[in-house]
């Protein structure tokens, strides 16, 4: 049993009352974190608010070597953190070990990136002034909030964490619950790598309880959340700064154009689809094709779907136990709801508690709930279409709009129908993904707003800091 401190000021803070975080294999309690009160998250804020003049007046490169320290921390303790992952997220071994490997690799390009952010020096000659020397440096935009999402307990915190410290921020951490044994013991390794008091806050307990009264704190410059988008638009709407990042859902759409090497498309849609048994915001959400090419690819689909290994992320499965029993009662629902109007379910349709087995249906249309909504698991349906025309309307009517992915073997038109796409990336004949992590990386429409990537990252915890000389 894991039991973890908020650690607020580098102080760990123990609370009488504590959360409970169940490992999704088995659905026991795999250990406990602090679960805050209104005045430690004021602490947290007030902590971050004194420490954050002095953490930008340190150099770039003093920043970075009290930051290395942690991103070596983090690798040294690779294993333990991999556990933990998996006794709360309930991910295989080696998507454990990748991801902390990955977040590592993400500190060390931030860290090279902030040190490429060189400040703008500008002349104003080209409006005919000729006095004037400006310099306009990237500077901390001061206190900011970071909430992440479970899925990935340890990437889409760095993501996060990594630019806004390196630019001079000081952070208020806010893990998902499922994610917070991880958060915290980010938070016990920044106290180790020394990081200074009240640079890096870990505030912990269940959002629907502390959610509101963290995004209306006074004290918060700016925000990078990613989860749904329910509570993405509640901060919208609620929180006090309106300098927002949000990184929502999506209803990743593939979109088979020829059966050209349907073999290689449908191993693509596959790991697409059902990595991290679906619970991905880039999974590959409904397969898109004309009745010919479905009639070839279904049964080419399913017969390697049959094959994916589904059980216990202990025994290295690649279909595990979805997050909880709320999350796998909803996949069923949707299942359960596109067959009721007339779906077919090709193979999977079947459950365990929250092990739901990798579901094909076919013939889902635009009627069904399962076209349109996100089902986060193992689910993929299929969509018939007549022509390509009605292919990007029936992409574009979603209301998300995070990523899609084209197979052809006709690049030119791939380009074509890339450019109707209301996504905020196209991947031809390639899986929709996040990395490479130096990549933008946004959703339009319900999926999102502002861009993240490691370039992008660094702008948006930064602002313009003017200094013009007239001489
Ligand atoms: N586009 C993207 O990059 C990604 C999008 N997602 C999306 O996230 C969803 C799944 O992740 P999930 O963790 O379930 O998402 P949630 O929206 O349920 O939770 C996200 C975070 O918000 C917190 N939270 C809950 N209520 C509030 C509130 N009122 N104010 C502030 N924060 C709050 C949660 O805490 P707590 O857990 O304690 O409730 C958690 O830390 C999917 O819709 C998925 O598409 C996921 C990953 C990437
Ligand atoms: O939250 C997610 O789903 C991740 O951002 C996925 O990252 P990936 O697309 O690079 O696997």
């Amino acid at each position: 049993m894991y039991k973890f401190d908020a650690v607020i000021n580098n102080e760990f803070i123990k609370t009488e009352s504590q959360l409970e975080i169940i490992n999704p294999d088995g659905l026991l309690v795999a250990g406990t974190v602090a679960a805050l009160n209104a005045e430690q998250i004021n602490q947290a804020f007030q902590a971050a608010r004194a420490a954050q003049k002095a953490w930008e007046s340190e150099s770039l490169l003093k920043r970075i070597s009290i930051l290395k320290k942690w991103s070596n921390l983090l690798l040294e303790q690779k294993e333990a953190l991999a556990q933990i992952i998996m006794a709360e997220v309930g991910k295989s071994h080696s998507d454990a070990v990748n991801e902390v490997m990955r977040s590592v690799e993400y500190m060390d390009a931030t860290f090279e990136e902030a040190k490429r952010m060189q400040p703008l020096s500008l002349t104003g000659q080209d409006f005919g002034v000729a006095n004037k020397l400006g310099t306009f440096e990237h500077v901390a935009k001061g206190v900011g909030l970071a909430i992440s999402p479970f899925n990935f307990p340890i990437n889409l915190a760095m993501s996060k964490i990594a630019p806004a410290l390196v630019m001079g921020n000081t952070l208020v951490f806010k893990p998902a619950t499922a994610g917070s044994l991880t958060g915290s013991m980010l938070g016990k390794l920044a106290v180790e790598a020394g990081l200074p008091a009240g640079v890096f806050n870990v505030v912990t307990g269940r959002g629907r309880e502390i959610g509101d009264l963290i995004t209306q704190n006074k004290e918060i410059n700016f925000i990078n959340f990613t989860g749904s988008v329910d509570i993405g638009h509640r901060i919208l709407d609620i929180a006090t700064s309106k300098d927002i990042v949000l990184e929502l859902g999506g209803k990743d759409p593939a979109l088979v154009m020829d059966d050209s090497d349907l073999e290689k498309y449908a191993s693509e849609i596959i790991v697409g689809a059902f990595s991290y048994s679906g619970q991905r915001c880039t999974a590959v959400k409904r397969v898109i094709t004309t009745n010919a090419i479905a009639d070839k690819l279904v049964p080419i689909l399913a017969d390697k779907i049959k094959k994916l290994k589904v059980g216990s992320p202990k025994d290295n499965a690649f279909i595990t136990p979805v997050i909880d029993m709320k999350s796998a009662d909803f996949i069923w629902e949707l299942i359960q709801d596109s067959k009721k109007d007339g779906a077919k379910v090709i193979t999977g349709d079947k459950r365990e508690a929250n092990l739901i087995y990798p579901t094909l249906v076919d013939f889902v249309t635009t009627k069904m709930r399962l076209a349109w909504e996100e089902p986060f698991g193992p689910v993929l349906p299929i969509i018939r279409i007549d022509d390509l025309q009605q292919s990007i309307e029936v992409i574009n009517k979603s209301n998300f709009g995070l990523q899609a992915s084209i197979y052809t073997k006709d690049i030119a038109q791939a380009i074509h129908l890339a450019k109707k796409i209301e996504v905020g990336t196209v991947n031809i004949n390639g899986k929709s993904q996040r990395g490479p992590d130096s990549f933008p990386f946004l959703g339009v429409k319900d999926s999102g707003q502002g861009v993240q990537g490691i370039h992008e990252a660094l702008l948006s915890v930064t602002r313009y800091k003017g200094i013009v000389i007239n001489y």
